[in-house]
């Protein structure tokens, strides 16, 4: 049987980092024999460049075919000026809520070797392992209607729709609750239930599911404070749930918990399990083209599309121990360099993982 990945490396840093998780996989599919196979397609501002759209007729075919997809980051400044609805991140949104991509898993582990490169203080981070179950096809970013319009005063005004259903909030707190279920049973839901209705409704059908998860202890916060806590004392955290805008700033705030945002993977899953996988950040223009990037948090990526989309846990474990190798022998790329460890490039790193596996 042979399972299909399609990689999608996208733009600025995205073909370095995916270049090197390309590599690790084919390690692991050999030595677990797991019967990958792989294709590469165009998405974002590549894609624009080839075929005039961020996201191709084509790549959205092989993506549906795909078991799993790996993506690199899409955007940058070239594409900055363009319309909305043809720059590079339409490419991932497009593939995002056409495969129904609704559950956003964005794990913030510490590793123990990086916690003098996180900018908090060791011990508020160190043994830090928060889940954020991040809403990803819904609220804001999808929400009808949406546009800039011109007043009667002839002043322009620009506007997004807030807007959740009960089942598209329902499927996502399921998803939180066993995900919490399987860890340290605490379930943090966060909203703005002070001021938007939306998440008043939210807060209701969170409530209402606990009774279906008597084993998980179900709390609520306001997503300020929750952005002040994390910085404040993060471990108190185990899960948190939470929508789609929220969630992709509060992730990027949890990256930094763990040294650095190179170092966060994601998994974008549908009902069927099939799934995206991307590191958390983007394409990284400032440093892309310069073989500075750190790739592992693409790499724990790979390992993530084998844990969640081919059930492979043993050869996901591997690729995770080898990165904690590496890092126990003291390589750093630059974002996590600290005194006393070697300063490696994106390749050297990729090597590195390669040769701990
Ligand atoms: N999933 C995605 O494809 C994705 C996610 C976020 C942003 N973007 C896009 O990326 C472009 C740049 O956005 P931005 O600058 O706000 O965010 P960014 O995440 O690309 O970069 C923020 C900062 O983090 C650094 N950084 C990011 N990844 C790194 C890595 N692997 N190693 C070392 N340093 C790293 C960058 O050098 C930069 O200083 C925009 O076009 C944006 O829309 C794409
Ligand atoms: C590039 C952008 C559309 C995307 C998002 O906002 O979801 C990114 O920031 C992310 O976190 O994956
Ligand atoms: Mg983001």
């Amino acid at each position: 049987m042979s399972r299909k990945i399609l990689m999608l490396p996208g733009d600025g840093i995205g073909p370095e980092i995916v270049a090197e998780a390309e590599k690790v996989l084919n390690k692991v599919n050999d030595q677990f024999s797991l019967g990958l196979s792989f294709e590469t397609a165009l998405v974002g501002g590549a894609a624009i460049e080839e075929d005039d759209t961020p996201l191709p007729e084509s790549t959205l075919e092989k993506a549906k075919e795909a078991d799993a997809i790996l993506l690199g980051a899409v955007g940058g400044p070239q594409w900055d000026s363009l319309p909305m609805a043809k720059r590079p991140e339409k490419g991932l949104l497009g593939l995002r809520s056409n495969l129904q991509l609704f559950a956003n898993l964005r794990p913030a582990i510490l590793y123990p070797q990086l916690a003098s490169a996180s900018s908090l203080k060791p011990e508020v981070v160190s043994g830090l392992d928060i889940m954020i179950v991040r809403e990803l096809t819904g609220g804001i970013y999808f929400g009808q209607p949406r546009g800039v319009r011109e007043l009667e005063s002839g002043e322009r005004q620009g506007y997004n729709t807030y807007a959740y259903t009960e089942s598209e909030i329902r499927r996502i707190g399921r998803v939180a609750f066993e995900a919490a279920q399987q860890r340290g049973k605490k379930l943090c839901s966060v909203d703005k239930a002070n001021v938007l209705e939306v998440t008043v409704m939210w807060r209701e059908i969170m409530e209402d599911l606990k009774r279906e998860y008597p084993d998980v202890e179900l709390s609520h916060m306001y997503v300020d404070n929750a952005a002040m806590q994390l910085v404040r004392a993060p471990k108190q955290f185990d899960v948190i749930v939470t929508g789609n805008m929220f969630g992709d700033i509060l992730s990027d705030e949890a990256a930094m918990l763990t040294g650095s945002i190179g170092m966060l993977p994601s998994a974008s899953l549908n009902a069927q399990k099939q799934g995206m996988y991307e590191p958390c950040h983007g394409s990284a223009p400032d440093i892309a083209g310069k073989g500075i990037a750190n790739p592992l948090a693409t790499i724990l990526s790979a390992a993530m599309v084998l844990r969640y989309s081919l059930g492979e846990e043993k050869a996901a474990e591997a690729i995770e121990a080898a990165v904690s190798k590496v890092l126990d022998q003291g390589l750093r790329t630059a974002d996590i360099m600290s005194e006393g460890a070697e300063k490696v490039s994106t390749r050297a790193m990729g090597e590195a993982v390669l040769a701990a596996l």
